[in-house]
């Protein structure tokens, strides 16, 4: 039942907090409907009651009457509850209040990441960088120039004004020299130390990217099953250039105020003792302020990152399906998934202002404190002899730039943990070991003849474990047979072809290829020996030829590429475009069936010893039912170069000339025969046969 949204009664009088659906569900689960699940969350939230309509004609629990003394203890309540859910909201959003509390558990469970502590960024940072290492040396020494320069910029401003007053002119000239020789070297140096950083943080963007890119493409296809587009290239985008900022800006900026702030601090202590420990004190007080503040950016910047990810990921899903959205009219729908991404974002983004706002709240007390003290303990120093104005100046001038440098670093340091924050899954994503299967080497026969062995094997997918697919399954198919493989739709056909392509390992069993074990032979050999053609296949971006040549082992001339197109049926249709075989395509410019032909084409273009075509289902049927006839013809007719074939057919009349079919029903096979032997066994494959005669006629 649906229910109002006025009957139910926040207890705090604070607003909302996002609620915890689980992620995946939010932004996976099309049908997901955020409206109903918020007031069925709203109604189970222990913050919450649901009023029943009768109850609603209560305040507060008290029923409403019309008797007029009964008005004012009612106000009198009433406004007590109204004080109480005030305090209670200023108790919530004091520093500390349940308000500042980011909840990471809802983005947990997406990807579980290792903590990384700033440490082992730095190392894995190095890692990557450390091929260039001249490049941070260097801007390291112009740092480390540039820092002594400025520091002693006030040292020698005072004395060069003090020097003036006092018409020592000698002293004057020495002084104003050297001020301006160190204005030039900080200003060289510092040029020098962006450029070589912004340098730095380029490599490290780069590096980073390439490597992370790099293990993504050797994941099994498992890992990719379960992890979203939209997540991957959020990783890839956003959060890599999150952390290129740290050494290009934070560490940059951490080491020059680092520098620049024990250099006045020592100065301050020199010349001072109990003024300097006075601002010493207050140092050590904004230092701790931004370490609590630094730590909040942290955990918010992981959670602004999982956020933005999965709002992109929501995006590209609606883009990739944008015809659907648009022939089911669910733009709203889409915009309120991507949108309540966007609230959450927003919300942690209104945390981290205010957060911001505190922490410049206390820097602005604690800096002018600074000053007051100065002002106060200098000024009774310089009453009673104990320093001259010329030190005081100095003084003060040395504790604001020692404040200042505490700003910098606890702001860059912020900025640091964030950069952390958001590369924490970008690291372990680059920890992850390439799959085994592009590790091992592996054997490469000299010839592959196509013998294919299924022994005993039973297979589960790795995201749905307690589903068996396949269950004790034997097959053997000769060189050069070709089978048919057919069965009702989730009966385990195209399964049996994902584990000969090797993109999932069998649970139990083993397939033998040529009398060896498919685990020993190199998998990118065995790979370029088999052509593949899926149901539905998917083209690049590329000029048709490109695309047909696409994956090919060997060097291949432009007549090869046609050979293979007019094998396919796809000359035809090619050669009317208006460029041609240069023609460019994507995917949504060719018909099913044209870039089944070119799929095709691409297969037979490698002249693989197994051949395997996944026909297409659904509204491709016709053609795609040609296309595959016309393939098996030619397979048949070429007897130079003998294939195995494996087809896996939805329309029967397809593969009545195969020379075997394979009838699959719950990941088993029931059946085995030529077609005549079938349609007289009356089995699973003749009760097919009718039905799809019945659905014709
Ligand atoms: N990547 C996957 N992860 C988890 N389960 C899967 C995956 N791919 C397929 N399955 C499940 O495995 C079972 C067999 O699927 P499979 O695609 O092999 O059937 P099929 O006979 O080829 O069906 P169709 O004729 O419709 O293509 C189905 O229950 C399916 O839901």
């Amino acid at each position: 039942m649906a229910l109002p949204l006025c009957h139910l009664q926040p207890r705090s009088a604070f607003p909302l907090r996002p609620r915890k659906f689980p992620p995946k569900a939010r932004y996976l689960d099309p049908h997901f409907n955020q409206e109903k699940a918020q007031l069925q969350f709203l109604a189970s939230s222990k913050r919450f009651h649901y009023i029943s309509p009768v109850k609603a004609a209560s305040v507060n629990g008290y029923p409403l009457s019309e008797d007029d003394s009964s008005y004012t203890d009612s106000d009198k309540v009433e406004l007590s509850e109204k004080l109480k859910k005030w305090v209670q909201l200023v108790r919530e959003i004091l520093p500390g209040g349940e308000w500042w509390k980011l909840s990471t558990e809802e983005v947990e469970d997406v990807i579980s990441a290792k903590p990384v502590t700033v440490l082992r960024a730095l190392k894995k940072m190095w890692e990557l960088i450390s091929q260039d290492r001249w490049v941070i040396f260097t801007a390291f020494v112009a740092l480390v120039v540039t820092a002594l320069s400025e520091i002693s910029i006030p040292h020698y401003l005072t004395a060069s004004i003090f020097s003036a007053k006092s018409s020592t002119i000698a002293l004057f000239h020495q002084n104003v020299r050297l001020l301006i020789l160190l204005c030039i070297v900080a200003g060289i140096c510092s040029g020098v130390r962006g450029c070589l950083f912004g340098i730095a943080n380029m490599i490290l963007v780069k590096r980073l990217r390439e490597r992370l890119y790099s293990t993504l493409l050797l994941q099994d296809i498992s890992f990719h099953d379960s992890e979203t587009v939209g997540i991957l290239t959020s990783r890839l985008g956003s959060d890599c250039q999150q952390v290129s900022r740290v050494i290009g800006n934070d560490l940059n900026l951490i080491l020059r105020n680092v520098l620049q702030g024990s250099g006045a601090l020592i100065y301050l202590l020199v010349l001072s003792l109990p003024l300097g420990l006075c601002v010493l004190v207050i140092c050590i007080s904004l230092s701790t302020i931004m370490l609590i503040y630094g730590q909040y950016q942290k955990k918010s910047a992981k959670l602004i990152q999982e956020f933005t990810a999965s709002a992109n990921d929501v995006a590209q899903e609606t883009f990739s399906l944008m015809r659907t959205v648009r022939v089911y009219g669910t733009e709203k729908q889409e915009l309120g998934r991507y949108k309540q991404w966007l609230d959450k974002l927003a919300g942690i983004s209104l945390r981290q202002s205010a957060a911001y706002g505190f922490w410049n709240f206390s820097f602005n007390t604690l800096y002018h404190s600074t000053q007051v003290i100065a002002v106060l303990i200098g000024g009774m120093s310089i009453l009673s002899g104990h320093i001259t104005a010329e030190q005081l100046t100095k003084f003060i001038l040395y504790s604001e730039w020692l404040i200042y440098s505490t700003w910098w670093v606890g702001d860059n340091l912020s900025s640091l943990m964030q950069s952390i924050g958001a590369s924490e899954k970008v690291f372990n994503l680059i920890d992850l070991s390439a799959s085994d299967q592009f590790i091992a080497k592996g054997l490469k026969l000299q010839k592959l003849m196509g013998r294919i062995e299924f022994v005993d094997v039973s297979f589960h997918y790795p995201s749905r474990k307690e589903v068996p697919v396949l269950q004790h399954f034997n097959l053997t198919v000769p060189p050069g047979e070709v089978i048919a493989m057919v069965g009702l739709s989730g009966s385990g056909k195209s399964t049996v072809v994902n584990l000969l392509l090797r993109l999932y390992e069998p649970t139990n069993g083993e397939i033998l290829i040529d009398g060896y074990p498919m685990k020993e032979l190199n998998v990118r050999w065995l790979r370029e020996r088999i052509g593949y053609v899926g149901q539905e296949p998917r083209l690049f971006r590329m000029d048709i030829s490109s695309n047909i040549k696409y994956g090919c082992p060997r060097d291949v001339s432009q007549q090869d590429v046609e050979w293979a197109a007019k094998q396919a049926f796809a000359h035809d249709f090619i050669s009317s475009l208006p460029n041609g075989y240069q023609t460019l395509v994507d995917d949504d410019l060719l018909s099913g069936g044209q870039k089944q032909r070119i799929a095709i084409a691409r297969a037979i273009l490698r002249d693989p010893s197994i051949l395997i075509l996944d026909e297409a289902t659904s509204a491709l049927d016709a053609e795609s039912e040609h296309n595959v006839q016309g393939v098996l013809r030619a397979v048949k007719s070429d007897l130079q170069a003998r294939r195995t074939v494996i087809v896996i057919a939805h329309r029967l009349s397809t593969i009545q000339t195969a020379d075997r079919i394979i009838v699959m029903d719950g990941g088993k096979i029931v059946e085995t025969g030529n077609h005549t032997e079938l349609l007289r066994k009356d089995g699973l494959y003749a009760r097919l046969i009718r039905r799809q005669a019945d659905a014709v006629a």
